[in-house]
């Protein structure tokens, strides 16, 4: 394979290997229907937990629609239909007297656009603790003060905790969104282009927030920006027309790719 890639993956990711991982997430033969249209095609792979991992490839290759997978987002969507299996600790996700809620609560979700309550500061990151029926209020105050210090924005808003959260930056607004899912303590956290919206300083943040993260959280990012999944993933899944084409640690992918089709989409040529 050339060498000829100019992705710079900026962190030691050296001596990361899949098969010495401690496995969150299974996933087998997946596919995914839209109606008659299969947007995942026999996805199988397995993701490590505490550890970073992103999905690229072009627009439309299935990359959003395999993260709402991991929460079963999709089952709001009527034309929907999956086939394959999914297990989180080795529990079958999509069993049917499984509770979708403890699901939901289980893996929690920051969207691209950051989406805060029109609520005070406060009142955003408790809102999960609350619907859980958490109402000691020195129990509220540890945790949000735990969620904030968590997203890297205690600092920030420490004095204006009863302030809107409209008021705050879209960097600010992404960060809250973040505290308010780890504030109920996800196992997982999958982040759907979480700094496309963001001027390249928010981004910063969130990739440093990222990086921190992963100690106590498995993170799933989808990004369009090779460079930031260069930079913040330890593993990479390369996705195109609804399938994975190549899935390895950060550094292999980006430096010595397997696949053809890998190499042409991460050196440019299409995509
Ligand atoms: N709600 C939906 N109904 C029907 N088709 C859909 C729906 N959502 C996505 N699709 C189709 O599924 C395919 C995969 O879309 P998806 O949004 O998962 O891709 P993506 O890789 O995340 O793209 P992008 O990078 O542009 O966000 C596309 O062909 C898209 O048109």
């Amino acid at each position: 394979m050339s060498q000829n890639i100019s992705v710079n993956t900026g962190r030691d990711h050296r001596n990361m290997n899949l098969a010495e991982e401690k496995i969150a997430i299974q996933v087998k033969n997946w596919d995914l229907y839209y109606g008659n249209s299969q947007a995942l095609k026999n996805v199988t792979m397995d993701i490590p937990e505490k550890r970073v991992t992103a999905f690229i490839g072009p627009s439309g290759c299935g990359k959003s629609t395999l993260l709402r997978c991991f929460n079963r987002m999709n089952d709001l969507i009527d034309i929907v239909r999956v086939d394959g299996k999914m297990y989180i600790h080795g529990q079958d996700m999509y069993a049917k007297e499984l509770d979708v809620a403890e699901i939901r609560r289980r893996i929690g979700m920051v969207f691209q656009k950051p989406n805060p309550f029109p609520k005070s500061i406060y009142e955003n990151v408790a809102y999960g603790l609350r619907l859980q029926g958490v109402n000691n209020k020195s129990t509220l105050d540890d945790t949000v003060e735990w969620a904030l210090q968590g997203a890297g924005l205690w600092k920030e808003v420490k004095d204006r905790l009863n302030e809107n959260a409209l008021g705050m930056s879209g960097g600010q607004q992404q960060r809250l969104c973040i505290a308010r899912a780890i504030a109920i303590q996800p196992e997982v956290m999958l982040l759907d282009e979480p700094t496309s919206a963001l001027d390249p300083i928010s981004t910063l943040a969130i990739e440093e927030l990222i990086f921190e993260l992963k100690k106590d959280f498995t993170i799933l990012i989808v990004t369009h920006n090779m460079q930031q999944a260069a930079r913040v993933s330890d593993y990479t899944a390369f996705m195109y027309m609804g399938e994975l084409i190549e899935y390895t640690d950060t550094d292999g992918l980006f430096t010595n790719p397997q696949v053809k089709r890998t190499e042409d989409y991460i050196t440019g040529r299409y995509g």
